[in-house]
């Protein structure tokens, strides 16, 4: 598989671009000509610099405007074609795209365009250079890949091919099959983008909101199956316009754009094995049976905070870590809940708790085989985390999360590091709150973050990923994201000002990070009673609240009462219904959930999201600021 990325895609000047495309180890990379033309340095300097990065000049873009023309029109379209020729032979690339004319005064008609090409073609072989037709999505005649291929086939020319890029076939819903009957030598170049659906002019979508394959919603597996089933074997090109990547961090999107690439690959060999274009070999998307652990990284009195939350919610010490200071965390009715406070004074938990104060720095996913887990994340281009373990002790596979947090994999037989490392301690009490599972995790990052770590997530785990959905905050909005799959909920919540809970919580956290943990009940009044008995102050929910559930869904005056008492926000989805009350806000903003989920009920409480974050808000203010426990 050769890799191409446009330099259109990263933000930065062109040297930034080319070093965030080499780091990321791309084979080569797309020149549009903007990037080329605000460039200070000749087009040989721009190519010794390319060569230097060790990329290749895949293709030099965009050539706007070309077919079809009525004279004098049509001679100057020539006459440029030439200037540019010349310049590709100093970049020295040999390959320009040529994109569907726009113009109102083109003529159409698919013999005059390809007699035009024709043409072309005969002047690109006196440069030694190729050109490839691309249907844009909006282009006046030829806006399908069909009509710019039966152009191609009738211009007749070795040096004329046609392009590909999956956004304009994708956004116009061309059925993939079309694809297949093109022979693979006569494509030149493939370029790939996805999208979220939404319903916006084609042109305006293509420009401002394309994303990296895997992030959106078109079916670029598909696209790049029947690609791959023509024996078309060139460089597969990112071509990305998204106004967030425009302005973001160029490595980390670069580091995006590999991963996507592999990811796809992946897929399109595990579907259509006789076709597929050669990628590193692999293991399959890695199922998360449940959440193992979690782990918080604390010292000190804030420590002791954080035990005193957590034995207001019904935990206990179980276990004591043989050597270090690490303690166990558990419901006394059992459950599969499992805590681990982590006071060390050294070590990588420490570091983080001095960087960013108490934070759930660590999660144990529980896997099949760790090993294949972190093979892929490894292929994938995830970050490895390796602590030096002290002698018995075990060392558990592991990569780099958000904000640099560990995820480690544990697999049946890795569970032995509960019984090899940690020793019972005589527990005190008797009974807990009913807490049985981890519900789901929420992170929250700067909303550009978002799509990176919703890659990482759905590219290395079996997820499924739905519609981002906007939660109002009283200071801005915030937009969450959620990845799941039966073991596993993860909401992702992407600030954009640092003003909102979630954008505080970040900047005072000093960086992206687990904000809140919720866990399940099956039975939500009764843990909330043993709650309010074991100091539990729950958040405080206004009345307005309450009022207008009423008359949303009809409950009736008992339910009312008792979701009142207990602080508890209500939803309902068909014959799902969904229960939740949060502890205040600690330590940087961190806080908990408990949730009960009824007949089914999927989601998250949505709704009531806005609700929550101003009744979290208002307790944060200065005066009164309610004492946790
Ligand atoms: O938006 C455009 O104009 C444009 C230009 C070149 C491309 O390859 C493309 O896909 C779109
Ligand atoms: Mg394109």
């Amino acid at each position: 598989m050769k890799t191409s990325i446009a330099t259109v895609s990263l933000s930065g000047d062109l040297r930034e671009k080319l070093s965030a495309i080499a780091a990321a180890d791309f084979d080569g990379v797309e020149i549009f000509e903007n990037d080329f033309l605000a460039f200070d340095g000749s087009p040989r300097d721009v190519g010794a610099m390319v060569r230097d990065h060790g990329l290749e000049i895949t293709l030099f873009q965009p050539f706007r405007d070309f077919e079809g023309l009525p004279e004098p029109q049509r001679a100057r379209a020539f006459e440029r074609a030439r200037h540019k020729f010349e310049l590709m032979n100093q970049l020295g690339t040999d390959l320009m795209l040529v994109c569907s004319n726009v113009l109102p005064t083109s003529l159409g008609g698919i013999d005059r365009a390809a007699a035009d090409f024709n043409a072309l073609g005969d002047i690109a072989k006196e440069h030694g250079v190729r050109v490839g037709y691309e249907a844009l999505a909006w282009g006046r005649h030829v806006n399908d890949h069909r009509d710019a291929w039966e152009i191609v086939r009738r211009a007749d020319h070795s040096k004329v091919g046609l392009i590909l890029d999956s956004f304009h076939t994708l956004s116009r819903g061309i059925q993939l099959d079309t694809i297949r009957s093109i022979p693979g030598d006569r494509i030149f170049i493939v370029q790939l983008a996805d999208a979220s659906m939404m319903s916006m002019d084609l042109l305006y979508w293509s420009r401002h909101f394309r994303c990296m394959p895997g992030e959106g919603d078109l079916d670029v597996v598909g696209f790049m199956s029947a690609v791959a089933a023509t024996g078309y074997r060139g460089p597969l090109s990112l071509e990305i316009f998204n106004d967030q990547f425009r302005g973001g961090s160029s490595r980390s999107i670069a580091v995006d754009g590999r991963r996507s690439l592999v990811n796809l690959m992946d897929r399109v060999r595990r579907i259509e094995p006789e076709n597929a274009i050669a990628v590193t070999k692999m293991p399959d998307r890695i199922a998360i049976v449940g959440i193992e652990f979690v782990e918080f990284a604390s010292f000190g009195d804030e420590a002791t905070e954080l035990e005193g939350v957590l034995a207001s919610l019904g935990f206990v010490k179980t276990s004591l870590h043989v050597h270090r200071d690490v303690a166990f965390w558990r419901q006394p009715e059992g459950g599969a809940i499992n805590l681990v406070v982590n006071r060390c004074s050294e070590g990588f938990a420490h570091s983080s708790y001095l960087v960013h104060g108490t934070n759930a720095y660590a999660i144990g996913l529980r896997v099949a085989d760790a090993s294949d887990a972190l093979e892929r994340a490894r292929v994938l281009g995830a970050e490895t985390f390796h602590e030096t373990r002290g002698a018995g002790e075990l060392s558990i596979p592991a990569i780099r999360g958000v904000g640099g947090g560990i995820i480690y994999f544990i697999d049946d037989a890795l569970t032995a590091i509960w019984s090899l490392e940690f020793n019972q301690v005589e527990v005190p009490v008797s009974f807990g709150a009913g807490l049985t599972k981890v519900d789901h995790l929420a992170q929250s990052m700067n909303y550009d973050e978002l799509l990176t770590w919703l890659l990482f997530y759905i590219s290395i785990f079996r997820t499924t990923k739905s519609a981002i959905v906007d939660v109002v905050d009283p200071s801005g909005l915030v937009r969450s994201q959620v990845v799941e799959s039966d073991g596993f909920r993860l909401t992702m919540n992407g600030a954009e000002n640092s003003r909102t809970l979630a954008g505080k919580f970040i900047a005072e956290n000093f960086g992206s990070a687990i904000q809140h943990l919720a866990f399940k009940s099956e039975n939500i009044f009764e843990s909330a009673r043993r709650m309010a008995d074991l100091g539990f102050k729950p958040l405080q929910i206004p009345e307005n609240y309450y009022n207008d559930l009423q008359a949303r869904f009809g409950l009736d005056d008992g339910l009312l009462s008792q979701l009142r008492e207990s602080n508890i926000l209500y939803d309902r989805e068909g014959e799902g219904e969904f229960f939740q009350f949060y502890s205040h806000t600690f330590a940087e903003g961190f806080f908990f959930e408990i949730v009960e989920r009824r007949g089914g009920y999927n989601g998250y409480g949505g709704t009531n999201a806005p609700v929550r974050i101003a009744a979290q808000k208002r307790a944060l203010r200065p005066k009164g600021v309610p004492k946790l426990v």
